[in-house]
């Protein structure tokens, strides 16, 4: 069957009040016009396939969920908005995404689904929570009960057998790390696997995994409606280093920043128990340093967080060595918390090759770094060095979700299903300033969140270890006393787009940087359109304005020492 061309409302939008612009009821074939507004819409199943039966959602007669009035459901005009920092001076129309949640009508009756749940990709917690949720939400509120588990993976489609899930086979799961799915890189073969689809007569397809594993989803995606099969596909995004665009956060990552304070706390107390202690610790982080950056700032015993967004150097006055150094001899013991994807290129360039889904292996830097210091210490210091490195990495990623992840991934896992259930599909599902929503797959994948070291989170960071630039330093002024420049506003969470700084150069950190991305800047008009931080004219939280800031910014890196 010839599909027909998906409907796309991407930059749809009324002439104002005066037009008739209103959300229009959801039904087949409509469009939806918003006030002033872009709708980034996703797919429906509607848009290829012909006589697409309706029928009442049947959580209308669930006793938990039905209300009075029905105002569980999501009204089809109800959109998310992307950017919830606006500048009174020069507004902008925001970009909006559908409101995830419940629709009145639905596109499946229970008895007709066979669901098919994959995880792939590298382990994160919460992974056991999200397959138990699905299935519970299948089941009991939509009554689906053929719902297979794919076995490891994307391969798994096509090279193994499936799992028949039910409640209570997944009942407990989620009190266990890992998936009870498995999970494997490589292996996506998206022909076979959308005739595996055909074969096993799966018509919805939920897809759990990291940017990697969401391109994948798409290629799902559109074989099917190239082929004009009624098969809805939906992605949840899975990884620990947070680096997935457009959502708040991904699941698993609060608990694993909380797993990794274990490791620091450890390193802290063997640092200061030794003359000269210094702790080291590795964490994940290939292309972000978020975890790094946030387990630094909760923890308050780092004295150096080293994240792949922020090179540095480790020769010259400015360089690392120098800063170990004096640190030690000021206070005694410190402890470096380093991203596993920072400061790849100063190790040897021996090529370590690609993983199966074609990601670059990484170095070990944290290992590296460790003989590094030693040697150093050795060879051009009269200091003992008492180094303890400690390497969590699988550690933190492996245990299962908290609570407010445990909770999250509910809400994840459901809104997924309802999603499909309505014939949404195409879609990853996250939230989007705190409310969840659909967010077309494209998006998600068109790039990659970094920690943006012009936010003032980077800022705060910097203030609570007082760590300097590590840059090199021509002129041999002791540049390691010189505290990082103030901080400009907070981003949006698009990767920064610092431009590759040659290795052992002077870097420039948290000064201008004209393509950062922001939520909104004084006399700016967004994303790319930043005048430089050092001009003053960027803008703060209402409470904390460019002044105090800078102020306060300076105080905290001038003065106060850290009190450990
Ligand atoms: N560009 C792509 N197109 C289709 N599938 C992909 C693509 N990149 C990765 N995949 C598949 O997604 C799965 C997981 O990808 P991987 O990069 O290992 O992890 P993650 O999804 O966590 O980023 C693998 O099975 C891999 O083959
Ligand atoms: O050893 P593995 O399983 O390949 O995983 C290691 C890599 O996966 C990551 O955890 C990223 O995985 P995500 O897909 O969860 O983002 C990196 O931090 C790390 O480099
Ligand atoms: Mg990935």
């Amino acid at each position: 069957m010839q599909a027909n061309k998906p409907r796309s409302n991407r930059g749809a939008r009324c002439q104002g009040d005066d037009d008739g612009c209103y959300p229009d009821q959801d039904g087949p074939g409509s469009t939806v016009s918003l006030c002033g507004a872009d709708l980034d819409d996703i797919p429906h199943l509607r848009d290829w396939v012909p006589d697409l039966q309706e029928h009442e959602n049947p959580l209308k007669q669930h006793p938990a969920y039905r209300t009075r009035n029905n105002d569980y459901f999501i009204n089809p005009g109800d959109v998310v908005t992307q950017q919830v920092v606006v500048n009174m001076d020069r507004p902008r129309e925001p970009t909006h995404f559908r409101r995830a949640g419940p629709r009145e009508k639905v596109v499946f009756a229970g008895e007709e689904v066979r669901a098919a749940i994959v995880t792939c990709g590298g382990l994160c917690p919460g992974l056991n929570t999200v397959v138990r949720e699905l299935v519970f939400s299948l089941w009991q509120q939509y009554h689906v009960h053929d719902i297979l588990g794919i076995d490891g993976g994307y391969r798994g489609f096509y090279a193994k057998n499936t799992i028949q899930l039910d409640p209570k086979k997944v009942g407990d799961i989620h009190k266990r790390g890992g998936t009870f799915l498995g999970t494997s890189r490589g292996g996506h073969e998206t022909t076979k696997i959308v005739n595996s689809l055909e074969d096993r007569g799966i018509n919805q397809v939920y897809i759990i995994g990291g940017d990697g594993t969401q391109r994948g989803a798409l290629a799902i995606h559109k074989e099917v409606v190239r082929r004009g099969l009624k098969v809805a596909v939906a992605g949840i995004p899975k990884t620990i280093d947070n680096d997935i665009a457009v959502i708040d956060k991904s699941f698993g990552f609060d608990t694993a920043v909380e797993e990794a304070q274990r490791a620091i706390n450890a390193a802290h107390v063997e640092a200061e128990s030794v003359e000269n202690g210094l702790g080291v610790v590795k964490l994940m982080g290939r292309y972000s340093g978020y975890i790094a950056m946030y387990a630094t700032l909760a923890s308050r015993d780092v004295d150096i967080c080293l994240i792949p967004e922020v090179p540095f150097t480790l020769e010259g006055p400015g360089g690392l060595h120098r800063y170990v150094e004096r640190r030690l001899r000021e206070n005694g013991h410190m402890v470096i918390v380093i991203a596993e994807g920072a400061g790849q290129e100063l190790m040897a360039a021996d090529t370590t090759g690609t993983d199966m889904s074609g990601n670059k292996l990484l170095k070990d830097v944290g290992l590296w770094l460790s003989q590094n210091l030693k040697d150093h210490f050795t060879q051009h210091t009269k200091q003992v060095l008492n180094l303890k490195y400690i390497d969590p990495t699988y550690m933190i990623r492996a245990i299962p979700s908290n609570a407010s992840d445990n909770v999250y991934c509910t809400l994840l896992a459901h809104s997924a299903v309802h999603g499909l259930m309505a014939g949404y599909t195409g879609y990853t599902v996250g939230p989007v300033n705190g409310r969840h929503a659909y967010i077309p797959i494209e998006r998600v994948i068109a790039s990659q969140n970094r920690v943006n070291v012009n936010d003032r989170m980077w800022a705060r960071l910097v203030s609570s270890t007082q760590q300097p630039e590590f840059t090199f330093s021509e002129a041999g002024d002791d540049s390691s006393a010189k505290p990082t420049p103030e901080p400009a506003p907070e981003p949006s969470h698009e990767p920064a787009r610092r431009p590759p700084v040659p290795v052992g150069r002077t870097t420039n950190n948290g000064a201008a940087d004209t393509n950062s991305a922001l939520v909104a800047s004084m006399g700016g008009g967004g994303v790319g359109d930043v005048p430089p931080a050092t001009t003053g004219t960027v803008s703060f939280d209402n409470d904390y304005g460019a002044a105090a800031q800078e102020t306060a910014a300076a105080a905290m890196l001038e003065g106060a020492r850290k009190d450990k």
